[in-house]
């Protein structure tokens, strides 16, 4: 195994406001605020809300860096209680400058990630530094219309960051080729920026994703891309595994890849390798879990498929938002395919003849799957049984092998169908 490298994006994060691509307007509103902030013609704090990987806390920092001012950052996972919030925060408002800075910046990063419940009064204690606050404080968060952040977004500039642009994209992943010294094809990064939609972060990780194993080319982009089924899964757990809010945790289900009986089983199968160090927040998600799986059956069984919006807010942000959530590394060591998948696709050539042949059978005898599997498969197996030509002739007639026939009157892979 090859040592853990340094992720791209960390690698290539811009320093300063003019290495950020686009976000034209976001930068112009955030110097201005800063300008007047600086000459004390403002008091307000500034939100920047939008979707991941657009450059919300990089433009923070380069602000900073940009007007030298010293950075206090936070993030809303690590200061979970309304009293941490005004500890942390307050040594940044009462203590002084170090030496050869112009002033200070406070940066509450996720600002969303304040679960209401668990973090009682948590958005109310920000709301109230906030007005109080001697030094320009900077937010950012995911969902621009969470009701929760209401109160915070009436005493802010708010700014909204939109997804980056496709040639934007392009132009980042080029520079990084070219720092690199990676040859690449034009279409292989375009490929790349079309499936990121707008997320900067995952269009620079799937660049090095496919230059770490290879050349660049639209052939291989689309390969892996092909098989970002698995991937995606692996990279969508990880996301409600690691969301801090409803909006965060439930967004995966309008990824276009998503899909809910599989994510289920993924969940049931990595959601204890994530919380294994909190039994409190494992039991609140196998408990979230098995309510989401109890109202799955309800709803196959009823089709009573308005019930569905329930079940993906308890298999996401049921799992998301447990009490005593450990904080989650980077990599969440051990994720697994689920034993129940890797089950089914072995035995998915055996489940396929069986279809196949009953398929024939339904067609043929003008029944349904049920009173084949009652009343005319024992009659075969015991004909079968009796007399060795039948299996030949029913092969026959069914265009199957007479292998696949043993395989269907085979009593376990009856108590399977059933
Ligand atoms: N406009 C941009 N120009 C250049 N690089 C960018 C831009 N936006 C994002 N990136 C790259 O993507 C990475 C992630 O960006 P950043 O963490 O600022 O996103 P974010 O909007 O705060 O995301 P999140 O909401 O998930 O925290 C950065 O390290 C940087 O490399």
């Amino acid at each position: 195994m090859s040592t853990r490298r340094l992720p791209w994006f960390e690698k290539y994060r811009p320093r300063s406001l003019k290495d950020i691509v686009n976000q034209e307007e976001v930068k112009k509103t955030m110097e201005d605020w800063i300008s007047k902030w600086l000459s004390g013609k403002e008091k307000r704090a500034i939100l920047l809300s939008g979707p991941p990987g657009t450059g919300k806390t990089t433009m923070v920092h380069a602000l900073a860096y940009d007007y030298g001012l010293e950075l206090y950052e936070m993030n809303a996972s690590d200061v979970r209680t309304a009293s941490r919030i005004r500890e942390t925060i307050g040594k940044a408002l009462t203590q002084g400058s170090l030496f050869g800075f112009r002033g200070k910046l406070v940066l509450f990063d996720e600002v969303d990630g304040i679960n209401v419940r668990a973090d009682q009064g948590g958005i109310y204690e920000i709301v109230d530094i906030v007005k109080e606050a001697k030094v320009p404080i900077a937010m950012t968060a995911n969902d621009p219309w969470d009701p929760k952040l209401r109160p915070l977004r009436d005493i802010c500039v708010v700014v909204q960051v939109k997804p980056l642009k496709n040639r934007d994209i392009i132009e980042m992943l080029r520079r990084i080729c070219n720092a690199e010294k990676v040859k690449c094809e034009e279409d292989a990064l375009r490929l790349i920026a079309e499936s990121s939609m707008g997320d900067m972060r995952s269009a620079i990780n799937d660049l090095q994703t496919v230059a770490e194993t290879g050349p660049v080319t639209r052939e291989r982009v689309s390969l892996l891309s092909s098989r970002a089924h698995q991937y995606d899964m692996f990279r969508m757990v990880d996301m409600v595994l690691k969301a801090n809010t409803v909006a965060s945790a439930t967004g995966v289900t309008r990824l276009p890849s998503f899909d809910w009986e599989s994510f289920l089983l993924w969940l049931v199968e990595n959601a204890a390798v994530a919380y294994s160090s909190s039994l409190v927040a494992m039991s609140d998600a196998y408990d979230n879990l098995s309510r989401a799986d109890v109202l799955r059956g309800i709803m196959n069984n009823r089709q009573e498929w308005e019930l569905m919006p329930y079940v993906l807010e308890l298999m996401t942000s049921g799992v998301a938002l447990v009490r005593d959530k450990p904080k989650l590394p980077f990599f969440i060591r051990g994720m697994r395919f689920p034993e129940k998948i890797r089950l089914l696709a072995r035995t998915k050539e055996i489940r396929d003849t069986r279809d196949h042949i009953m398929h024939m059978l339904r067609v043929q005898l003008h029944e349904s799957t049920s009173v084949i599997i009652r009343d005319y498969l024992p009659l075969i197996r015991t004909l079968i049984e009796n007399n060795g030509k039948v299996i030949e002739v029913l092969a026959k007639s069914l265009g199957v092998s007479e292998r696949s026939i043993k395989l269907i009157i085979s009593p376990e892979t009856v108590e399977e169908q059933e």
